[in-house]
């Protein structure tokens, strides 16, 4: 469990995030909404340990993340921010490898393991291609897909992505999320992501944790999401609901609903 109290961070004298109490499942694949400068990249970097509050504890099953060191903290959670830095000459390859950092031995030694969970993480991305291409040279998709690839490679037990999906294609955002999704429920992984894409959080979250205003709106398991006034509150437009015309087997049993703008 991720546990966030008394939450609050203030940039130019305003406060942008103030959640009091919120709790949010490692276990399960999170996903974070809410209009443009809601909160979500600043509650993101937050969960990562990258922002530091001016008040409050966010405490990652029972620890501190503020008390871990960056080591113990990659070990720990692998963060996607939503604007990827430079690549500084870096093949692809380099790139995912540097993924493995929070494996490396005594004098860094490089393992079959580490070998084996990049040649993973390029085939799962679909970026194999281009493994040995300057990542900065890739188109904005490529280059998202290049470090979701680079997340899968560290491995560890928890995943924040800032707006995973933002530059790809509509294949490949539902490539990303499945990816995600399998990940979630067959090797427990904890996936926490912010998107803008109501169907897709509709289809793939299991948890899902709403901001508005810098405030949390609602949360709770993919049932308050497939609510048209939360829906509303949240985007205030007119956002209605219909049965999803042909699910995908794995919802058949869950009444899979599809967002649609009506106004
Ligand atoms: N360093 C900063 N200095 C001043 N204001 C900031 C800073 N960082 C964020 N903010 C403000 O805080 C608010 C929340 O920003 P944040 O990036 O968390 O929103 P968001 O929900 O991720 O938005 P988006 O969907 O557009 O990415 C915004 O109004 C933003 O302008």
């Amino acid at each position: 469990m991720l546990e966030i109290e008394d939450l609050r961070v203030v940039r130019d004298g305003r406060t942008i995030l103030d959640i009091d109490h919120l709790s949010i499942p490692t276990d399960k694949l999170t996903v974070v909404l809410g209009h443009n400068g809601s909160g979500k990249s600043t509650l993101a970097n937050v969960i990562a340990g990258l922002t530091k509050p001016e008040s409050g504890t966010v405490m990652l099953e029972g620890v501190d993340i503020f008390s871990l060191s960056e080591k113990e903290r990659a070990g720990a959670i692998a963060f996607l921010p939503q604007k990827l830095p430079a690549s500084a000459g870096l093949t692809c390859r380099e790139l995912v490898r540097l993924g493995r950092y929070p494996y490396r031995g005594l004098f860094g030694r490089w393992r079959k393991d580490d070998e084996r969970a990049v040649d993973e993480a390029l085939a799962a991305t679909d970026t194999s291609r281009f493994a040995f291409a300057c990542a900065d040279e890739l188109s904005g998709g490529e280059r998202q897909r290049v470090w979701i690839g680079m997340l899968l490679a560290q491995a560890s037990p928890l995943m924040i992505l800032d707006e995973p999906t933002s530059a790809l294609d509509v294949k490949h955002q539902y490539g990303v999320l499945g990816l995600l999704e399998k990940l979630n429920r067959t090797a427990s992984r904890g996936v926490i992501t912010i998107i803008h894409d109501i169907n897709l959080a509709l289809r793939y979250a299991t948890h899902v944790v709403a901001l508005k205003g810098g405030r949390l709106l609602f949360e709770g398991g993919r049932d308050v999401l497939a609510d048209e006034a939360n829906l509303r509150s949240l985007f205030e437009t007119d956002l209605r609901l219909f049965d999803h015309p042909h699910p995908p087997a794995e919802h058949c049993s869950t009444n899979l609903k599809v967002a649609v703008v009506c106004e």
